[in-house]
């Protein structure tokens, strides 16, 4: 069955949401954004959170040591890498962390997402390609640039309750909601429950021989 993942989680009261809801993950991202948390607030966030929902911490560029912090302390169970670093930096990171690190790609073409499967991730993570934003745009991109993979891989950009069946049927691991499941800046506890129920309802199972 295909994860979902609702990304950008900030209140106490999107945190009961998804213990409503039960995605398969939630985010916190920790880079420059209008939804970001603090290493303190995700902390008590997580603590409200239902254990059997992994949390994924979203970061851009930032240093090693923020990370291993946020992972030594228990906040996260997923690392998800959304600027531009490189395979060293990921090999260097997964030794320090010691749990699964996801590798964003913002596609222009087939051939980029086809060498980013070299990266030493445990996952990709295709997203909208925007110019001047590293992620969280609420933008499709043209699903025609995903070429067969072997890696498994998170599909994100402006996914929502009308287009992630169809997003589902391209054999993504997990779907990534982020805006699409907000109203007016802030998450909506009716589209989260909404979304991940489209999802779990299973009606599209992963066709994961194409994909995966
Ligand atoms: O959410 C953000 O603001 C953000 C900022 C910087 C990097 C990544 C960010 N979010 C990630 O963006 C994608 C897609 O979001 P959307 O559904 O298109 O709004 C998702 O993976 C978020 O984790």
């Amino acid at each position: 069955m295909t994860k979902i993942k609702i990304c950008g989680l900030t209140r106490p009261q999107d945190i009961d949401a998804v213990n409503e809801a039960r995605p398969d993950y939630i985010g916190f991202v920790f880079a420059e954004s209008r939804r970001k948390v603090t290493p303190e607030q995700a902390a008590g966030l997580k603590r409200r959170l239902d254990g059997r929902i992994r949390a994924v911490g979203v970061f851009v560029n930032a240093g090693p040591d923020e990370i291993a912090r946020v992972v030594r302390d228990g906040t996260i169970d997923l690392v998800q890498l959304h600027g531009d670093e490189d395979a060293a930096y990921i090999e260097d990171l997964k030794r320090r962390v010691g749990i699964p690190v996801i590798k964003a790609v913002r596609v222009q073409s087939p051939g980029q997402v086809l060498a980013a499967q070299a990266l030493p991730c445990d996952y990709l993570l295709l997203d909208t390609y925007q110019k001047d934003a590293y992620g969280g745009t609420g933008k499709t991109f043209d699903h025609g640039l995903i070429p067969p993979l072997q890696k498994p891989f998170f599909l994100a950009g402006g996914l929502n309750a009308g287009n992630i069946k169809e997003a589902a049927a391209l054999g993504p691991w997990c779907l990534d909601v982020s805006g699409g499941a907000e109203t007016d800046g802030v998450k909506d506890a009716a589209k989260i429950i909404e979304i991940v129920r489209i999802v779990k309802t299973g009606e599209h199972r992963s066709p994961s021989v194409v994909n995966n």
